[in-house]
């Protein structure tokens, strides 16, 4: 059988003289034929150029622009990471992104948790308040993460984007799906819940695709307008066929993380409550703001805290008006809502800004796991050329304070075939048994990714007053 592009390695498709190559070259030209490429082009926000270029299938986009940390984890020191950026032969580069090191505290006892390696954090001097902290969790912990978002969080009561259109199982998905891997299960159709709703009450289909809404930022200001928007539910998809859980797990998009997030307005749903969040989650998360040094990200060399604060008046506006607050965030910084993605291989995010939280500018911590990617950020608009990073698995991004929080971000491309050794299998210490439990994830995260987005929506100790 002859490969398609997305099946033949990159190292093939980089060979001009491969098959492969020629193949794809072929259905290439095929369907870009009758258009005026330099037109379209012309037309795009470099953001948009960036998200095109790495989303390319045909030629392979190049690598050796994008910030990948991992590299420093091989050869050289100890080659933690070696065979992991030998993966699919995607690897990224040191060097092409201005990086700066800052000091990371993370407390001793911490071992399991977070990676022997997690000594280690990186900030922008092109996008102040982002930080990288590469390979940040263990192996176990990654594990962890893995089994929790799949297993244990995403199914009742947390929400999920297969909610509004079928009617699950009470234990889940995944959880029916690992099931039906036993021999001689029959599997049993999840149905539409469009199927079981009296014709008269089915709701009309969304339209397809995603409608694009850019809301003012929220704030305290707003809060009380925001409570009042009418927040209409989903409407259930009318044309689904019923699918077995097996087919399901690949439609997993996503799951809510504490605060319900409403999609249609791209609001919070301040009056649903609060669903789980995680408590391993919370604490990693609380763990890694208090142990970044933020006098390093944020403090201005020569000028003390005071000088800055008091004499700046312009930092004072951008960060609102209680002006910077990053030196409480060790106190103050607990996370209460977020969201958990699952990409499949050919998913991609496009660029937004994350701006429906009431903070404006505490951390939004950010979690990969399973096969790498590749993350843009850039700036206040989609003008702004963004900065192409590799996450891989375990790697942490934090995005703080008015620039950082405020920035267009995305995930042009999973990057095929990179799933880590670690992740592969579990390795000759471990039993027959643990190795049989993980077998079904590493055949999920073979073409997939999750993240672990996670979110301060309200400042700590504000009470929102909530009444229904
Ligand atoms: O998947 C990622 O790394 C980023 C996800 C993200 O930006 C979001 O959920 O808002
Ligand atoms: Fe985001």
């Amino acid at each position: 059988m002859t490969s398609t592009p997305s099946q033949s390695s990159i190292v093939e498709l980089q060979d001009p003289n491969s098959q492969a190559y020629r193949k794809a070259r072929r259905l290439h030209l095929k369907t870009t034929r009758n258009r005026d490429q330099a037109a379209i082009e012309s037309e795009w926000t470099p953001f948009r150029a960036a998200e095109k270029k790495f989303k390319a299938k045909f030629p392979p986009p190049d690598l050796s622009g994008v910030l990948d940390l991992a590299l420093l984890e091989c050869n050289g020191s100890d080659g933690l990471r070696d065979e992991e950026v030998q993966m699919g032969g995607w690897r990224g580069a040191l060097g092409c992104v201005e990086v700066r090191e800052i000091g990371l505290d993370l407390l001793t006892g911490d071992g399991t948790e977070l990676g022997k390696q997690t000594r280690r954090a990186f900030t922008f001097p092109e996008i102040p308040g982002l930080v990288l902290l590469p390979s940040c969790l263990s192996h176990t912990t990654q594990r962890s993460l893995i089994q929790w978002s799949l297993r244990d969080h995403a199914k009742y009561p947390t929400i999920t984007n297969l909610d509004t259109h079928y009617v699950l199982p009470r234990e889940g998905v995944w959880n029916a799906y690992l099931k039906s891997r036993d021999p001689g299960y029959d599997e049993e159709a999840v149905q539409p819940v469009a199927s079981i709703l009296p014709t008269s009450l089915a709701p009309p289909s969304p339209s397809p695709g995603r409608t694009l809404i850019t809301n003012p930022p929220a704030s305290p200001e707003s809060f009380s307008t925001l409570l009042k928007t009418p927040l209409p539910p989903p409407a259930p998809s009318s044309t689904i066929p019923p699918l077995p859980p097996s087919s399901l797990i690949s439609k997993l998009r996503w799951a809510n993380l504490g605060w319900f997030y409403h999609w249609g307005t791209k609001q919070y749903d301040f009056k649903a409550g609060k669903g789980e969040m995680g408590e391993e989650v919370k604490d990693i998360c609380k763990k890694i703001v208090r142990g970044v040094r933020w006098g390093e990200v944020f403090g201005r060399e020569g000028e003390s805290v005071l000088d800055s604060e008091e004499g700046n008046f312009e930092a004072q506006a951008e960060w609102g008006e209680g002006g910077e607050d990053w030196m409480d965030w060790s106190e103050t910084y607990e996370p209460d809502a977020g969201i958990v993605n699952f990409y499949q291989t050919k998913d991609t995010l496009m660029a937004h800004v994350d701006r429906s939280e009431i903070c404006a500018t505490s951390p939004l911590v950010s979690i990969s796991l399973g096969s790498a990617a590749v993350f843009l950020i850039g700036g206040l608009t989609r003008s702004t050329p963004p900065i192409p990073i590799l996450l891989r698995s375990g790697d942490v991004v934090i995005m703080s304070g008015p620039a950082c929080r405020r920035a267009y971000h995305g995930v042009p491309r999973i990057l095929e075939n990179t799933l880590p050794p670690h992740l592969v299998a579990l390795g000759p210490t471990a039993s027959d048994s643990e190795n049989q439990e993980w077998e079904p994830y590493a055949e999920y995260l073979r073409h997939a990714r999750i993240n672990v987005n996670v979110r301060q929506v309200f400042p700590k100790g504000f009470d929102p007053n909530i009444t229904k």
